[in-house]
């Protein structure tokens, strides 16, 4: 029997059968979840404000959560929106593609005193900048009904999933609203375009979430997400990517890698692993519960390097 690849990806992401999560995963070993919004935790709907994360998913967060998991969302929505798709959970949360993040009350050593998050804005923004950008982006989109802009505190993105013909005309306007502004870069997402602020990647986000987490025992940090701006936190977490190799007889080996991303959806990735949708990211968290619920607490010191060990048991294509 062999792992089932997909014939359309890069050739070296495996399709993890969801519900067998805990196969890939070791008794010995820490974990910590990031997350994806849109198209990992939400479905897409045309219209940004009428996403929502299902309840199902959000007690499964919750539960993960009180298993003593840290859990930290990783989203190109702003900040105000993740946390009010979330509630009433409360999660730490990278926000604008790693622009804006809220870490955690409870461990972040430099908490205000009014016992809320501390918001870190990385880079400084260029609100003026910003404000003629988007004046550019409304302008060009006067003669166009099928266009969605989405202002957010610190980007501007332009939605085209009414109209899919419109890609090249929404690419054409972004570039031009972009031209005279060096210190702004356009972002590509499905079916999307968004102009944001140089300096920060869902990678450099996740790495600074992570740091955050660290306190005894070394956590591997599993990724979730769909999107093309999800690979740099793909690639992020996964440093040991030339330890991965095809089809290795079971148990064999223990991949020594720092992590592992799972891409939702069979577009090309550096994701060593793939789901087909957001079903699949409801049964993977499902049985990533069933795993920490079953296991005996990690003794500490046990895990003081990342591993992922391969599945015990081969799995047929589907
Ligand atoms: O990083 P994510 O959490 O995946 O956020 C990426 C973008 O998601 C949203 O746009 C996408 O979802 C919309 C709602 O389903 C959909 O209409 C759009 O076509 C998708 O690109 C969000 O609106 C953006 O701000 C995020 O950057």
């Amino acid at each position: 029997m062999t792992l089932a690849r997909s014939p359309i990806l890069n050739g070296s992401s495996i399709y993890l059968q969801p519900k067998n999560l805990a196969d890939y995963l070791s008794n010995q070993q820490a974990y910590c979840l990031f997350l994806d919004i849109d198209g990992t935790l939400a479905d897409f709907t045309l219209n940004p404000k009428d996403s929502v994360i299902s309840n199902t998913t959000l007690t499964l967060l919750q539960r993960i959560q009180n298993q003593g998991v840290n859990i930290a969302i990783v989203t190109g929505r702003s900040l105000a929106e993740a946390k009010q798709m979330l509630f009433p959970i409360q999660l730490p949360i990278a926000a604008t593609h790693g622009l804006e993040i809220a870490l955690d009350d409870a461990k972040n050593k430099d908490s205000d005193s009014g016992g809320n998050n501390k918001n870190n804005n990385i880079v400084q923004v260029d609100t003026s900048e910003l404000a003629a950008i988007r004046e550019a982006i409304t302008q060009s989109c006067l003669l166009y009904g099928d266009f969605t802009i989405e202002d957010k505190p610190y980007s501007v993105a332009l939605h085209y999933r009414k109209n899919p013909a419109l890609a090249d005309v929404a690419y054409t306007i972004m570039s031009k609203a972009l031209k005279n502004y060096s210190d702004w870069i356009l972002k590509e997402g499905k079916y999307v375009w968004e102009i944001v602020p140089k300096g920060t990647n869902k990678g450099t986000a996740i790495l600074t979430l992570l740091e955050n987490m660290q306190t005894g025992d070394k956590l591997c940090p599993i990724f979730i997400g769909d999107d093309i701006t999800d690979e740099a936190g793909f690639a992020a977490i996964q440093d040991g990517d030339s330890v991965i190799e095809n089809n290795r007889p079971a148990d064999e080996h223990q991949k020594l890698v720092k992590g592992m991303g799972i891409k939702v959806g069979s577009e090309p990735t550096c994701a060593h692993y793939y789901v087909h949708d957001i079903q699949e990211v409801t049964v993977l968290l499902d049985n990533f519960l069933t795993f920490y619920q079953e296991r005996a607490p990690l003794s500490s010191g046990l895990a003081d390097t990342f591993s992922l060990p391969l599945p015990k048991k081969m799995r047929p294509t589907i």
